[in-house]
């Protein structure tokens, strides 16, 4: 069983990447870490989690954890999971990061200590949305220039950055394969007498309502027919799950950083 420590305990991934460990064959619970301060501190990360007493207690100190741990999961926020992989590379051991709205610097940081040890990072862990990364490409330069792309991404009140990770990265995959700069064409938001569309923008929309788990749409207009993709997550665990099979795949991996595409063998 591979010791497997989770980051964000008490958060929504963190509770049901808890239940999912419970219940797998192949990793085992061996710590689970919150913020300072967290309301969730000393309790069992099972009964928190809501599948029954795992005898973990939720701690504040992912360096005391590293001794037994082989693998960290995390999914809490930017300047969280850069510091820990920053403890993660000290000991060699590896890392699965799920956590979005990283600025660019950030990513750099880590993009830097992930060379250290095995790291797979992915602003998107389920399947289906891994194969939309791999297929959107042959889509946008099938349908060539004359094609208007937007991106329309939809989530929960209460997600904390926005575009959501996966919506930025669907833009970057679109943008390479056209070979514009996201940078240069991305358009993020739209009010007033704007003028007309220019042909080469990649519009990202925000929308944040309600429950919503993650929903990701690209829409390829042209003249007098549209396509649309779209992928719905129907609840956490798809990214869950794809978490768990990416920290078993990265203990085995020598150091560096993967992605999903790397775990799923879908490059
Ligand atoms: N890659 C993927 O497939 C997916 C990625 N995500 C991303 O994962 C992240 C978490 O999402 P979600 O679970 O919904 O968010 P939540 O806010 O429900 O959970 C995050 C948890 O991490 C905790 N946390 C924050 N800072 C620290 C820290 N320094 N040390 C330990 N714990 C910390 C938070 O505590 P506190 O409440 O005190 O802030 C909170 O309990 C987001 O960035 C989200 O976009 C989400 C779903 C899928
Ligand atoms: O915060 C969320 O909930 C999600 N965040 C990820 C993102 O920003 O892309 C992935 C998923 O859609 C859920």
């Amino acid at each position: 069983m591979i010791n497997t420590i989770v980051v964000g305990a008490a958060g929504r991934m963190g509770g049901r990447l808890i239940s999912l460990i419970k219940d797998s064959t192949s990793l085992t619970l061996s710590g689970a870490v919150e913020t300072a301060g967290h309301r969730a501190l000393g309790e069992d990360a099972g009964e928190q989690a809501g599948c029954g007493r795992l005898g973990v207690a939720i701690t504040d100190h992912l360096p005391a954890l590293l001794e037994q741990g082989e693998v960290v999961i995390d999914f809490s926020s930017p300047a969280s999971s850069l510091a820990n992989l920053g403890e993660v590379s000290k000991r060699k051991r590896a890392m699965v990061i799920g956590t979005t709205g990283f600025t660019p610097q950030e990513t750099g940081e880590l993009k830097r200590l992930a060379q250290q040890v095995p790291c797979v990072f992915s602003p998107n862990m389920s399947v289906g949305v891994n194969v939309l990364f791999k297929v959107l490409a042959e889509i946008a330069k099938t349908l060539g220039e004359e094609y208007d792309i937007e991106v329309i991404e939809a989530h929960h009140r209460l997600k904390k950055d926005a575009p959501s990770g996966t919506a930025m990265k669907i833009a970057e995959v679109l943008a390479r394969a056209m070979n514009r700069d996201l940078g240069q064409v991305g358009v993020y938001e739209r009010h007033g007498m704007i003028g007309e569309r220019t042909r080469q923008e990649i519009g990202v929309q925000t929308i944040r309502a309600g429950d919503i788990v993650g929903d990701h749409t690209v829409l390829f207009g042209g003249l007098g027919e549209r396509i649309e993709v779209t992928h719905r997550a129907h609840s956490r665990d798809a990214f869950a799950r794809g978490a768990l099979r990416a920290a078993q795949w990265v203990v085995a991996q020598p150091p560096g950083l993967y992605d999903m595409l790397d775990v799923l063998r879908l490059r």
